[in-house]
């Protein structure tokens, strides 16, 4: 069946205000986790489709997600996440999927960062299983070039004009050194820095993290308007100002078709949005689990029942049990 924006209307008429009131707090003390919720989403439907998988910790029969090289020490809001669920089973228990609220937090975190808000389509069901190796697959790297983004998110049912829109989440939240640092010395083994980076920035970078960074150093993904979702990030592309090499890419391959979209994006704001949005419906619409498939999980990071008999959540009832 379809997704819908009007799901959960009788059964949980105050979704909504209650992700959006466990965001809000945790963003006051920590604006970051407006970028972090975004990407979770994103990193949830990539793999194996927008079901929640992305949040199942490792167990016996669980390969978590989480450990796969792009997500491993990179992935941040997942104690919100569980904060917002133990809100929602308050008010509507055995109600709401962990992959909706994913949606939703996701949308939250671009109004909370200023950017589009847009009516989120729901009606998400839970995953089973997760896939840790599918995770190191799909989800596309930092270093890759435009030709194998745009095979990427050809491979999600996802256009060059949604990879274009959907990069410019990059326009708040952080990145570690060590997905840029080649860029800076040593790119393509050239013993000197990416040409397509620019001077200023490369000082800058280099500052942050130098030749032999500790791991954990980060730096803005948009060096002008770190916090606040805007069109930024597509200027800064303009000025070689792109932190990740898939960023700069977009704009400055031998090839690239997208320079056009960079431009437009870049000079109006309001187009950028309106592409957003549309790209980010898209994108949370894929291989979703409806219907009967999956589970409505009761804690987000594990599946209700596991083989071995176990109830996910103690007090709780296993599944079986409650439809009987
Ligand atoms: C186009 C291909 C993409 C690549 C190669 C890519 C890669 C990355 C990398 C390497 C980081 C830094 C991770 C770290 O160092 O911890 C990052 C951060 C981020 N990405 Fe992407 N990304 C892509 C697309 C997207 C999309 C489609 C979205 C959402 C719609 C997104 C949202 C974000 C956000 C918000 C952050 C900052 C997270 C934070 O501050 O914790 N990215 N991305
Ligand atoms: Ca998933
Ligand atoms: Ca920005």
């Amino acid at each position: 069946a379809d997704l819908s924006s009007t799901y959960y209307d009788t059964t949980c008429p105050m979704l909504y205000s209650i992700v959006y009131r466990v965001i809000n707090d945790a963003y006051i003390t920590d604006p970051r986790i407006a970028a972090n919720l975004i990407r979770l989403h994103f990193h949830d439907c990539f793999v194996q489709g927008c079901d929640g998988s992305v949040l199942l910790n490792n167990t016996d029969t669980i390969q978590s997600e989480q450990d796969a090289a792009p997500n491993v020490n990179s992935l941040r809001g997942l104690d919100v996440v569980n904060n917002i669920k133990t809100a929602v089973e308050d008010s509507c228990p055995e109600t709401v999927s962990c992959a909706d609220i994913l949606a939703i937090a996701a949308e939250v975190g671009s109004v909370l960062g200023g950017g589009p808000s847009w009516s989120v389509l729901l009606g998400r069901r839970d995953s089973l299983t997760a896939n840790r190796t599918l995770a190191e697959t799909n989800l596309p790297a930092p270093h890759f070039t435009l030709y194998q983004l745009k095979q990427n998110f050809a491979a999600q049912g996802l256009n060059t004009s949604d990879l274009v829109s959907l990069s410019g989440a990059h326009t708040f939240g952080q990145a570690h050194c060590k997905n840029f640092i080649y860029r800076l010395y040593n790119f393509n083994y050239t013993g000197s820095a990416d040409p397509t980076l620019n001077s200023t920035y490369l000082k800058a970078l280099s500052e942050i993290c130098p030749v032999d960074a500790t791991e954990d150093n980060l730096a803005d993904l948009d060096l002008i308007t770190p916090n606040q979702f805007d069109n930024k990030y597509y200027s800064n592309l303009q000025y070689q100002n792109g932190l990740l090499q898939s960023d700069q890419e977009l704009f400055s391959s031998s090839d690239a078709d997208t320079t056009g979209l960079v431009n437009s994006f870049s000079s109006d704001q309001s187009v950028f949005f309106e592409n957003f949005v549309v790209s980010m419906i898209k994108m949370g619409s894929i291989s979703v689990l409806t219907e009967d498939e999956g589970e409505i999980r009761l804690q987000c990071n594990l599946v209700n029942e596991d083989s071995s008999g176990l109830v996910g959540v103690a007090s709780k009832a296993p599944k079986q049990k409650l439809a009987a």
